[in-house]
């Protein structure tokens, strides 16, 4: 069966930071990440007067509590748009960063600030990259989230951005920081599922036809690719539980355990326990997933983008089964770093030194082109792509064009052009004037409605001169 048409969002938090920034001027304290947080948001707030604000390519770029900046990209239908979205974010993030760094300087600090793409800050705070994905309410909701933890917690080793733990015995290399986290975090709580998936019951479309499943256990992803697979392949096992296959022989007798059991295990073969009795490796339970989507897809029509996100599941399953890492180590972002980590451990002959490899890791999620890996690695081949840097460039304006994210760009774009106020948020679009109605727009499915084509057309229009009246 070909996969259903699905809504897909990525919300990428931003680690912080100033390099060596000590104000000449106002004594030796360094800046926190609050106060580079607060100069990065300086000219969102003077343009929005807000630091929550809805971008004219549909997209939602905020600072929250604490000093993380957001950036949420706008619904897109295809995992490939989300790439070119999530990327746009980058962009726009590098912007604000290299004029937040200029005004740094100008208050006298040197200097620049520095935002990483990463799952945890110097000062051991985790953060997130949340995938959403709208599945259809009338499916059994609490079964479909059973099901499909046992798959996030197996997927890391295809999608985990890859680390080094420092252990008694030395440092070890590992597929994923944040599952490490997540453990930590929650290893004494008493809903096991809980760290994985946010059950918070928000659809930002008709309740009675849709959920959101809010996946919060991923990686951030740096590499084009790993991106990719990741909301792929998720994508493509939703299809498969809503369209009322049983995964439920799968499931984990304790996902937590084994959520740090799999990123700690390069080999994947480490049995983990299923709540039948059974033990099956990651690797194995991978392979399981793959097969039975494949089953299901027999026959299918198949995009280009399907294709390719099935080909890179099953080279990476196998890069892990046989060790030949370098079947992936342009796409997948553990294999990637590793490769990175091993070729720095050859050309100086050492284990990896703690300072330098912290240092490299840092680069590695460090999204400047100037200061970061991934422009570079992606210049020269070494990392690889999914979007075209025209397609990266237009998206930072352009919304999704087969989604509602293009009815509430357009008329962002139009309210930002003609300076009118403006309300916006994933399903609300209103004009800020008096006597204009907030238009719903409930299905995240539809690019087109006549009520917004009006809302954008009141927004261009010249306004009346206050008092309504003609000149004499
Ligand atoms: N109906 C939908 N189904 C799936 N994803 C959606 C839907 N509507 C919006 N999204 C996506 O969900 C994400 C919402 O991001 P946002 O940061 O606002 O998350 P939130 O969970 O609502 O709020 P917060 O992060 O503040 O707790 C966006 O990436 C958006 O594109
Ligand atoms: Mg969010």
């Amino acid at each position: 069966m070909r996969p259903a048409r699905r809504i897909y969002g990525l919300e990428t938090e931003y680690g912080i930071t100033v390099d060596g920034g000590r104000p000449s001027e106002r004594g030796a304290e360094p800046v926190s990440a609050d106060e580079a947080a607060r100069y990065l948001f300086r000219k969102v707030v003077a343009l929005g007067r807000s630091s929550n604000v809805f971008l004219r390519n549909g997209a939602r770029l905020y600072l929250d509590v604490g000093s993380h900046p957001e950036y949420a990209t706008a619904e897109c239908d295809d995992v490939r748009d989300v790439v070119v979205q999530d990327r746009a974010g980058e962009r726009i993030l590098n912007e604000l960063a290299d004029e937040a760094s200029a005004r740094l300087a100008e208050d006298g600090v040197t200097g620049r600030i520095h935002l990483l793409k990463s799952n945890v800050d110097s000062a051991g705070n985790a953060f997130g990259c949340h995938e959403n994905y709208l599945i259809r309410r009338r499916g059994d909701f609490a079964r479909t989230v059973g099901e499909l933890v046992p798959f996030l917690v197996t997927r890391q080793i295809l999608t985990g951005a890859g680390t080094v733990r420092t252990t008694p015995s030395g440092p070890v290399y590992c597929f994923s920081q944040r599952s490490e986290h997540l453990w930590e975090a929650m290893s004494s709580a008493t809903t096991r599922s809980r760290p994985m998936i946010n059950s918070r019951d928000e659809p930002h479309a008709d309740p009675e036809l849709y959920r959101r499943l809010h996946v919060i256990s991923g990686d951030s992803s740096v590499a084009e690719t790993t991106t990719l697979l990741k909301t792929g392949m998720t994508g493509l096992v939703l299809d498969l539980l809503e369209s009322g296959t049983r995964l439920g022989d799968l499931v984990l007798a304790d996902p937590m355990r084994a959520i740090r059991d799999v990123a700690r295990d390069l080999t994947a073969r480490t049995p983990l326990e299923l709540a039948d009795g059974r033990r099956l490796s990651a690797l194995e339970m991978q392979e399981e997933y793959l097969a039975r989507v494949l089953a299901h897809l027999d026959g299918a029509d198949l995009s280009d983008t399907d294709r390719r996100v099935l080909e890179l599941w099953e080279r990476g399953l196998r890069a892990v089964r046989t060790g030949e890492h370098s079947l992936v180590d342009t796409e997948l972002d553990w294999a990637i770093k590793k490769r990175l980590l091993d070729r720095y451990r050859t050309q100086h002959g050492r284990a990896f030194d703690e300072v330098r490899t912290a240092r490299l890791l840092l680069a590695y999620h460090d999204i400047s082109p100037r200061d970061g890996l991934a422009a570079t690695m992606r210049a020269r081949g070494l990392m690889a792509t999914v979007a075209t840097d025209e397609e990266v460039a237009r998206a930072v304006t352009v919304p999704p064009q087969t989604t509602r994210a293009k009815l509430r760009g357009d008329f962002v774009g139009a309210a930002q052009d003609h300076r009118r106020d403006h309300t916006v948020d994933w399903v609300h679009l209103k004009l800020g004037d008096l006597g204009q109605r907030t238009v719903l727009c409930k299905d995240p499915f539809a690019s087109t409605d006549e009520r917004v084509d009006r809302l954008i057309a009141a927004a261009s229009a010249p306004r009346a001169p206050l008092g309504g009246g003609a000149p004499a």
